[in-house]
């Protein structure tokens, strides 16, 4: 096949150089893992300018090259096309190779700090358990149908995406759930999609060692919905202030959702306990196995999603009753001796102080909250305090811990979570780097009635320290160590 009159279909070329007869059977944009007769897209990095592999791209054998700025020396055998971004262009091209699934799949994207994962899986779901064969993109997994694969990335990179999407497409799936990260947004990731829908979930703290400023964080969110087509859906949470900031040049009809206002889609609370809670949506009732006001939002973005799709209100309803836990997220584990571990996946000081809220909100009095936190190395450090200063805030007593220290001194970490916590409180306070040591000594304290949270990691099997991603699950170890307690009584 020739696919230089498909690139140039695909994306704006400026200039070509070289033969224009080639044929690739193959596209990459890493030099390290690319094989013979390959289309190289020299992207410019957050570390280094791929444009500096182009000779080694080459000497692997690549016959064609996508770049911005041509290479000093000339290449015979070579043909070069030059663009504007390589980023987009990469997005592009690999939407253009896979033959477009994005386009033959009804695919959502969820976007926000917290709750993507959440709401991608609910809708996956939901969707598998309405009879239709279904994708998921998740930090947890992504699955091709029941098929499910390792997943690398939260949102994965281009090549990645439409390769699986024509994976999920041969497979018939007919829908699509996908999270779509701010890194992913920025990068370009998803640029070449087709997007029957986006949905917006908050804006909090989180990722600012990338973005630098709130405001660069919100852009990027807010890119995804800029590009949204006039036939897709933008669904909004319109109790995060930013809210409607996303859509301000959104193209797509605007749907909102909401616990506390006016919306298209409305919630609210009538009953909540730990195994779940009674919901009334759009005045329908409906009993869900989820806690806390984050999860009535989340399942309000499922609803709304569902019904903007096209399916009836009361097979959605009845669908969400009968979702399962999503991994990691409000896990719970119960000890013989009458303690509660909760096992949460909040590594962001909203996300920590809303699974605070939660539990303390089904507390009874006399009963005592222990949580067992960290916070990942090589990630934003100006969540830290913040991290701490919740945890403390809304806990009889607090751990903290290692989360993945990666390249970082763990000790480093909780020296700067501990800033964050007044004089007076530090008394609450007690740090134990070892992870496993910290959630054995929360068991240790806990008295019968008394709820443990061990947040930051949630579905995570393992814990990167200098590079090496050692097996660790916290709720392994607490199975183990709530079966150490057992025996001793
Ligand atoms: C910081 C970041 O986001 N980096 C992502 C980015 O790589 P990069 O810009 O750092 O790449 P680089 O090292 O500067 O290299 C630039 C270019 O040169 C190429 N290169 C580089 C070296 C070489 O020898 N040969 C070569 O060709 C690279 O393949 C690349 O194309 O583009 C790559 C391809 O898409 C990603 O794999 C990579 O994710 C890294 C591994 C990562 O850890 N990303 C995290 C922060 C991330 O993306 N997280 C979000 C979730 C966040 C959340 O919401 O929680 C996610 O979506 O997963
Ligand atoms: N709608 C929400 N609002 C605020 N916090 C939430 C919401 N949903 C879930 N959370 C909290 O945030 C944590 C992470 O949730 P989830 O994994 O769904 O988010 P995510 O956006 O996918 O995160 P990531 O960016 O790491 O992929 C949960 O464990 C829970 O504590
Ligand atoms: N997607 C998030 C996950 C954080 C999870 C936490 N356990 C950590 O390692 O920091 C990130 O990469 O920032
Ligand atoms: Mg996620």
């Amino acid at each position: 096949m020739n696919r230089m009159v498909q690139l140039k279909e695909w994306t704006k070329v400026n200039q070509l150089v070289g033969k224009t007869e080639v044929s690739f059977s193959e596209i990459s944009f890493d030099s390290r893992t690319v094989s013979g007769k390959s289309l190289f897209v020299a992207v410019r990095g957050v570390h280094v300018d791929g444009h500096t592999f182009i000779a080694k791209a080459i000497a692997a054998g690549c016959v064609a090259i996508v770049c911005e700025v041509l290479p000093e020396q000339g290449y015979r055998n070579v043909t070069f096309f030059v663009v504007n971004d390589s980023a987009l262009a990469l997005a592009q091209i690999a939407s253009g190779f896979y033959g477009k699934p994005s386009e033959q799949l009804r695919l959502v994207g969820v976007t926000g700090t917290n709750g993507k994962t959440t709401i991608a899986t609910m809708l996956y779901q939901l969707y598998s358990s309405m009879g239709f064969e279904t994708g998921l993109f998740s930090t947890v997994a992504n699955y091709i149908g029941p098929k499910k694969i390792a997943a690398t990335h939260t949102t994965p990179d281009p090549i990645a995406l439409n390769k699986i999407m024509r994976q999920m497409v041969d497979a018939g799936c007919e829908y699509c759930f996908m999270e779509v990260s701010s890194h992913a947004i920025d990068q370009k990731r998803v640029a070449g999609l087709t997007f029957a829908g986006g949905i917006f979930t908050n804006l909090t703290h989180d990722h600012l060692d990338y973005h630098k400023t709130f405001d660069a964080y919100l852009k990027a969110k807010k890119g995804f919905f800029d590009h949204l087509q006039k036939k897709s859906f933008a669904l909004i949470n319109i109790d995060d202030k930013n809210g409607m900031v996303m859509v301000q040049n959104c193209k797509a009809q605007i749907k909102t959702y909401s616990i506390r206002t006016m919306a298209d889609y409305k919630a609210k609370i009538v009953e909540s306990m730990f195994e779940g809670m009674q919901l009334l949506i759009n005045d329908n009732e409906v009993w869900t196995p989820f806690i806390g006001k984050f999860n009535a939002q989340n399942l309000l973005a499922v609803y709304g999603t569902a019904v903007l799709l096209g399916q009836p209100q009361h097979e959605v309803l009845l669908g969400l009753s009968c979702l399962t836990s999503v991994d990691g997220r409000f896990q719970t584990l119960r000890s013989q001796t009458g303690v509660t571990a909760v096992v949460d996946y909040a590594h962001t000081p909203d996300a920590l102080q809303n699974v605070i809220e939660t539990i303390n909100q089904i507390r009874q009095p006399g009963q005592d909250l222990l949580t067992v936190v960290g916070a990942g190395g090589d990630r934003d450090k100006t969540k830290r305090p913040e991290m701490a200063r919740v945890a403390v805030m809304g806990s009889s007593r607090v751990i903290l811990t290692s989360d993945n220290p990666r390249s970082e001194d763990p000790q480093t970490i909780v020296d700067e979570m501990m800033e964050g916590v007044e004089f007076k409180n530090r008394i609450k306070v007690v740090c134990i780097i070892n992870r496993k040591e910290a959630i054995k000594t929360a068991c240790m304290l806990a008295k019968r009635g008394d709820i443990i949270l061990v947040a930051g990691k949630g579905h995570e099997d393992y814990q990167e320290i200098n590079g090496v991603k050692h097996h660790f699950d916290d709720r392994e170890i607490i199975k183990e160590i709530f079966e150490m307690t057992q025996e001793r009584f």
